[in-house]
């Protein structure tokens, strides 16, 4: 009779503490939604050392020792136009291109001695001594952790309470029932009414400490988590360009999907309370209840719960890969659907339905087979976890049941065992997942700091970057996650000694307005390859205001040269000038705003047409009326005007809501509007069809008017009324002139034009 009051009781307690959807599958699905890396473990493991000496983050940006410190620092401002009328400011501008700040920009005078160029002079790209360079640290590692934590004190603090009170709550339970029965077979002289009330109380304050616990928890891990995406964000996008050769997009994706989200999922997955934190303690406090209710039984029921429920757990995290196999295949299913409706034009020209129909079914079986697979092991999951806790209970049964017997133990403390036994069970197997999370939570950390650790920051991109964030960090609170705390403490010294490095100089702006750029004595090879030898001594003059054509073979490196002039990469030897001045001693950010690029398939944001064009100048506060005049003279106000928004049309993903011509007319708007003095063309017109190739030529003849134009053109009938051209092969200038001189000369850009003379007709 007791024994099945007592089972009546606890099979409330059971329910309490027992979720049949479980862990595994419930985990693991969430886990396979987000966790693609599953797929793709092929990045390589940099800097397994990991060096964890990050106490913040900001941009991670290490210390600079490459850069001499020079006393004398003047900033000059200079003021960013503001609009003339605000009023016909394009409101979507107002959300992410416009911000009205003024922004100091600085260039630092000082004496004309230079320390930079000299034997320091490679120093200038992060070539020094090996011994020089800042050691590699983590991009996440447990200080900043810890102070990104520490940022919310007082919400850690309730949660920690909280946890602490609703685990007492949880604990308290099966006390309360083993008095209960005793008050019910009249062993424990107690009223029956006030022991209920007690519980009344227990079981209300639990569930209200529990919401406290997960809310508060849940809004610190959030924050955390927006922090770091942030700034390893900002850390991706500060690194040489190199880095991105040499890791794939979907790669860099996965770090800030996946790999991220498997460490918030360790706390916002944990938080429940059969998981983490309240497993633990639940476990700690339900073994020393257990040794105080009954020294004798604790340590063999102890033991025994421990064993059964651990080796369990185990069991079925070991068929975790059953159910990321199951989520895999889903994905594929995804991939296949995606696949075949995004290329529909293409399956139909072809007549592939047939083959995507099979491809389909394929899947589709494979993802049945492995539904069935996980079916049947969801549910000998699920006994086994009821294994577990009966094989507890008939021990403690048995135990329990002849010290009883034996008038050792009470009948009270019995009951209670019965709930701990759940208890245990439960909070055991939570636990052995919540490690089992951590695992792959390394892992996952430990494939952010190995791509991220290496020193292949960009000093120069990354320290303007940083100056410039920081003043915005103060008017937008966007801004503000790239920061963590102490930041201008901790960073001031880098920002000081970077910005005492840069050269004597006037504004940088005026500079190429007025002067000619200078390829001089540059070698090149490609740090993915550094054997081949791309530029061999190349000399190159882009006189100011004129338009210079590059001719060449194909493989001849004249994108190269482009890649350089916009700093994506720096010459191993040589180098670029700009008025004398060697490019390298501003900051990219800077030079970013001196040159222009127009390739020939040029990249739109998927925003709308006038967001597109005031890309030209991401920071100021951009007026419509200056994005029409910039669209008027690039022959594009009218095709805009026809569409379905006007200037607010969306283009569509990287703009393939628009044509080729239509593209690159509105990328030479935003070259306009941005107005460098500096223009690249990287074969702007060989993409498009005749009647294009008119209206963008025109746009072109009027962008390249009095800036130095740099021209890239497979079509010599583009690059004849070049004021100069440079034929280039093997890595140098092998022939400089005019058209004409060139063809005189009868030498490699004669027979160039000899066999392309279609093209001029
Ligand atoms: N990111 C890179 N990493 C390694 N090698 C590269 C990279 N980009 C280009 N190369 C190599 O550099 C050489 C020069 O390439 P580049 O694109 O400058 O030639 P190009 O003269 O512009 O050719 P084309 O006229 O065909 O566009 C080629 O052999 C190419 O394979």
């Amino acid at each position: 009779m007791i024994a099945a009051t007592v089972s009546c009781f606890v099979s409330d307690v059971a329910l309490y503490h027992y979720d049949p959807t479980f862990d595994i599958s419930t985990h693991s699905q969430s886990q396979l939604s987000t966790n693609k890396h599953t797929r793709r473990h092929t990045l390589p493991q940099h800097h397994p050392s990991m060096a964890s000496s990050a106490t913040t983050l900001t941009l991670c940006l290490p210390p600079s020792p490459y850069y001499c410190h020079k006393p004398t620092t003047t900033l000059s401002p200079f003021l960013f136009s503001q609009s003339q009328s605000q009023s016909h400011s394009l409101p979507a501008f107002s959300r992410t291109l416009l911000h009205p700040t003024i922004t100091p920009r600085a260039y630092v005078t000082g004496p004309a001695s230079d320390p930079i160029f000299g034997d320091l002079y490679p120093k200038l790209d992060g070539s020094g001594p090996e011994k020089d360079k800042p050691r590699p640290r983590g991009v996440i590692s447990k200080e900043l952790l810890w102070t990104l934590l520490m940022k919310h004190k007082l919400r850690l603090g309730v949660s920690v309470a909280t946890l602490l009170a609703c685990t007492t709550c949880t604990l308290s339970m099966p006390i309360f029932s083993g008095r209960f029965f005793e008050v019910l077979i009249g062993v424990r002289p107690e009223s029956l009414w006030r022991l209920l009330t007690k519980i009344g109380v227990l079981y209300a304050l639990e569930p209200l400490l529990t919401v406290i616990f997960v809310i508060n928890m849940n809004i610190v891990w959030e924050k955390v988590m927006s922090t770091l995406r942030a700034q390893i964000f900002g850390r991706i996008l500060i690194q040489k360009v190199e880095f991105f050769d040499k890791y794939k997009v979907g790669e860099l994706t996965g770090l800030l999907t996946s790999d991220l989200g498997s460490l918030k999922d360790i706390v916002s997955e944990n938080v429940s309370r059969d998981r983490g934190f309240r497993a633990l303690s639940e476990v700690i406090g339900t073994i020393f209840i257990l040794f105080a209710l009954s020294p004798q039984l604790a340590p063999i029921l102890g033991v025994l719960m421990l064993a059964v429920s651990v080796s369990i757990a185990v069991y079925k995290r070991s068929t975790l890969p059953v159910f990321k196999a199951h989520g895999l295949a889903q994905a594929t299913i995804s991939d296949c659907v995606t696949e075949t409706f995004s290329a529909i034009r293409t399956v139909r020209s072809f007549g592939g339905e047939k083959r995507q129909m099979f491809t389909f079914a394929n899947q589709v079986l494979s993802f049945q087979s492995s539904g069935i697979k996980l079916g049947t092991f969801k549910s000998v999951n699920e006994s086994l976890t009821r294994t577990a806790v009966y094989i507890s209970l008939l021990a403690l049964y048995c135990l329990g049941g002849s010290k009883v017997k034996a008038g050792q133990l009470s009948v009270g403390h019995m009951a209670s065992f019965v709930g701990y036994t759940f208890t245990l069970t439960f909070a055991v197997q939570g636990l052995v997942n919540t490690l089992g999370d951590l695992r792959g939570t390394f892992a996952a950390v430990e494939r952010i700091n190995s791509v991220l650790s290496g020193i292949q920051i960009d000093d120069a991109l990354a320290k303007g970057l940083e100056r410039e964030l920081k003043q915005k960090a103060g008017d937008d609170e966007n801004y503000k996650l790239f920061f963590s705390i102490n930041y201008a403490e901790k960073n001031q010294s880098n920002y000081l000694q970077y910005m005492s490095a840069l050269k004597t100089s006037s504004n940088l702006f005026s500079l190429p307005w007025s002067g000619d750029v200078c390829l001089e004595d540059v070698y090149f090879s490609y740090p993915l390859r550094p054997d081949v030898e791309i530029l061999r001594g190349l000399n190159l003059r882009l006189k100011c205001g004129t338009v210079t054509a590059l001719v060449g073979p194909s493989g001849a490196g004249k994108s190269t040269i482009v890649q350089l002039l916009a700093r994506f990469y720096e010459p191993a030897r040589g180098c670029i000038t700009v008025a004398g001045e060697d490019v390298r001693t501003f900051d990219k950010s800077e030079w970013a705003r001196v040159v222009s690029i127009v390739n020939q398939e040029p990249v739109l944001f998927s925003v709308s047409v006038g967001e597109n064009i005031a890309y030209g100048l991401p920071d100021d506060d951009v007026s419509k009326d200056d994005v029409i005049k910039a669209a008027k003279a690039a022959n594009a106000h009218d095709f805009i005007l026809s569409l379905p928004q006007g200037y607010d049309t969306l283009v569509g993903e990287r703009g393939g809501l628009l044509s080729g011509g239509q593209r690159q007319r509105i990328a030479i708007a935003r070259a306009l509007l941005k107005n460098a003095p500096i223009l690249i063309l990287d074969e702007a017109t060989s993409a498009l069809d005749a009647v294009s190739e008119r209206l963008v030529q025109d746009a072109l003849n009027h962008l390249m008017k009095g800036r130095t134009t740099l021209v890239i053109a497979h079509r010599l009938s583009t690059v004849q009324n070049a004021h100069q051209i440079a034929m280039v092969s093997d890595g140098k200038v092998a022939e400089l002139g005019t058209h004409f001189e060139l063809l005189a000369k009868k030498g490699q850009y004669a027979s160039l034009v000899g066999t392309q003379r279609l093209a001029f007709e």
